[in-house]
């Protein structure tokens, strides 16, 4: 699938720190044992005592009414990620033996002990799966599989299925209703990829057949009406600007109103991102709530967080902050290329289970995709797909 190479390649950088550190758990107190009869997709269980039943592998989510990623990939590609660097001279024979085992060759397996659950609690959460995520998907990868011998490939497998199963339930496309215009009120801290978002999501739902206006609500800086600008021409999107230091609830008002007047399906409304004076920002989007809906009390029908995946840890902080700041109905990840920090994302979806509509996997206009929860866990540990 291409985009599941895209961002396999483009989560490099999180998958290596994973996969390279679940090699060298394995490796560290493993033993060689024979190849199995089917290496790459092993029975973790075979014993007949009670295993819980890990759940069925939920279908892609569907983007039912949310238009998918430009079909093609005319981005240029980002520069080819490097090879993790091969333990050359120092361990002969690691990943010899890791990749040896259909032709005959022995596999490292290590135990699954106290050691070895405690290694893997501390690279989950060097991956920024945070201390309570981390315990949890150790314990239920240990469930009925304690004292058991397993190799790197089995254990990248039960990672990957927990992170999925904890994923699943939050991978939900922006809803779209059939209320007209739908009003998207885009918050998030300066530098988060709002503007850039709102440039993605407004040019697939453009290319979808959506008739689609943006606001550009942070009216104290020139440069992030500038930016928003250049989006909406890069989409085909009109942008509705109000002069610098305005009243941005002032703007979204004027904006419903055009948008309702042209028959618009979204209105997408940018807003400022200053946490320095949470009050204000508090104030300031209160307000434009308040206005909008003069004008359609139902509004605004989707409040997106933007959410920075480099920022790690942060996150979450900034998750409990907005949410005490503005109804947030959903998150749009940006940032997982190029940054080890995506483990964030299972312990954002572990903790607070809102919906993740997408995910932003480079700085070009097709560079968002809809959250798939099975994709995502098997770029995220280096899981090979087939
Ligand atoms: N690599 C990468 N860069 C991104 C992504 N999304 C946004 N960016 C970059 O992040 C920077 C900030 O993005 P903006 O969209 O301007 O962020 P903002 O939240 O609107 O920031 P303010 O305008 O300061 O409020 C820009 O340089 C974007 O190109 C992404 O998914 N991947």
């Amino acid at each position: 699938m291409a985009f599941f190479s895209k961002l396999k390649d483009r989560l490099f950088k999180s998958s290596s720190r994973l996969e390279q550190g679940l090699e060298a758990i394995v490796e560290e107190g493993g033993e060689e044992t024979a190849p199995t009869p089917d290496p790459v997709i092993p029975q973790p269980e075979p014993e007949p005592q009670p295993v819980p039943e890990l759940p069925e592998p939920a279908p892609v989510p569907e983007p039912v009414e949310t238009p998918s990623p430009m079909p093609s990939d005319p981005t240029p590609a980002p520069p080819p990620p490097e090879e993790p660097a091969p333990e050359t001279g120092q361990r002969p024979g690691l990943l010899g033996r890791l990749f040896a085992r259909g032709d005959g060759r022995t596999v490292v397996r290590r135990t699954l002990d106290d050691d070895m659950l405690e290694q893997l609690e501390e690279l989950l959460i060097a991956s920024d799966m945070g201390v309570d995520t981390a315990l949890r998907v150790t314990a239920n990868m240990a469930e009925g599989r304690y004292g058991k011998k397993l190799s790197t490939e089995e254990i990248k497998q039960l990672l990957a299925q927990e992170i999925a199963r904890i994923m699943e339930p939050v991978a939900k496309p922006m809803p779209l209703y059939p209320k007209r215009p739908q009003v998207v009120l885009v918050v998030g801290v300066n530098g988060s990829g709002k503007t850039t978002t709102i440039g993605k999501l407004a040019s697939q739902f453009k290319a979808a057949g959506k008739k689609v206006v943006i606001a550009a609500g942070d009216t104290f800086r020139a440069a992030a009406v500038e930016q928003l600008q250049v989006w909406g021409d890069r989409a085909g999107v009109p942008v509705l600007t109000a002069p610098e230091g305005s009243d941005p609830a002032s703007l979204a008002f004027d904006a419903l109103t055009k948008a309702q007047a042209d028959g618009a399906d979204l209105l997408m409304i940018d807003t400022a991102g200053r946490l320095q004076n949470r009050a204000d920002l508090m104030e300031e989007l209160a307000k434009i709530v308040r206005v909008i809906r003069k004008i359609d009390e139902t509004a605004p029908h989707n409040t997106l967080l933007v959410l920075d995946a480099t920022t790690g840890q942060n996150a979450l902080s900034q998750v409990e902050t907005f949410r005490k700041l503005a109804d947030v109905s959903g998150l749009v990840m940006t940032k997982l290329d190029g940054t080890a920090k995506g483990g964030v994302l299972v312990a954002l979806a572990d903790k607070f289970g809102l919906p993740i509509h997408a995910i932003g996997v480079g700085e070009q206009i097709d560079d968002l995709a809809p959250f798939d929860p099975e994709e995502f866990a098997a770029a995220l540990t280096g899981l090979d797909s087939n």
